[in-house]
């Protein structure tokens, strides 16, 4: 059986058309990637034009949890005229569908017309001054999936793939964000305390298993490229009080209007 993704430009293409007819909206400018724990951001953006459960998109996975839509959202950012296509349903390399389903999304946004995606993300703290809950610029990638999203003889350049125009523009927003190399491990298992300290030695601050492929797809695309992260534990070794889980998710919670309102306020730039 031909599966939609053997032709992933052609599956992006399907896609975005059925976005168009589904929300009514030709054209989107920018593209939202929501990782764990920035749900709340597409509310505080703008008014919801149109939202689709992402099952129901060309490409898109099913939902891998019973119950848990995903869903891809219009919406009319506050302020301005920008129209924001939000992904709240993201693939995972762990999930075995291949680099294709991982960025489907992002190529999707791209044949929707966005010119710029910020791609963010819930992940491992390699820095005991970073406590869950700081929201961390991605400055660059080390992607050690040892796979990658480009097919065939093209040498896609990532000189300055976290762009650094983007994160002067957040910097003005909130002028105390870190800023940080973010490693993308394949998991879903955690990093064990010597891969962590691997990270480290390779000039890694950030853990995490998404979003480098999905930066390396949106560049190939020739779209501008935001990168936030939000540190939801310290990674495993880095602190001798490992946090309760319970703690991850209050640090996450506590962040949210913090992150959520540098998102809206990027957006709208
Ligand atoms: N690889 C990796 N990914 C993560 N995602 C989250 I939330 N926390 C982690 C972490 O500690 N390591």
């Amino acid at each position: 059986m031909t599966e939609l993704l053997d032709d992933p430009q052609a599956a992006a293409l399907a896609a975005a058309e059925h976005v168009a007819a589904a929300t009514g909206v030709e054209r989107h400018d920018i593209a939202l990637v929501l990782g764990s724990g920035w749900g709340g951001a597409a509310d505080l953006i703008g008014e919801t034009v149109a939202e689709l459960p992402s099952s129901e998109v060309p490409g898109f996975a099913k939902p891998a949890v019973e119950g848990h839509v995903g869903t891809l959202r219009s919406v009319r950012v506050r302020g301005t005229g920008t129209l924001a296509l939000v992904l709240g349903a993201r693939t995972h390399l762990y999930e075995g569908r291949g680099a294709r389903a991982v960025v489907h999304g992002v190529r999707t946004a791209a044949a929707a017309g966005v010119r710029t995606v910020v791609l963010t993300n819930g992940c491992g703290g390699l820095r005991e001054e970073w406590p869950a809950g700081t929201p961390v610029l991605i400055s660059d990638h080390i992607n050690l999936t040892a796979t990658s999203p480009v097919e065939g003889a093209n040498f896609v350049d990532l000189t300055d793939l976290y762009s650094a125009r983007l994160r002067a523009v957040a910097r003005e927003i909130d002028p105390s964000l870190p800023e940080g190399v973010y490693v993308q491990f394949r998991g879903p298992h955690y990093e064990t305390p010597a891969e962590v300290r691997m990270a480290q030695r390779l000039g890694g601050d950030l853990v995490g298993m998404s979003t480098a492929l999905e930066a390396i797809a949106a560049r190939e695309a020739g779209l501008e490229v935001l990168g936030v992260s939000l540190v939801t534990n310290l990674a495993a070794g880095i602190s001798a009080t490992p946090l309760s889980h319970a703690e991850v998710i209050e640090a996450g919670q506590a962040a949210g209007p913090r992150i959520s309102g540098l998102l809206a306020a990027v957006v709208a730039e």
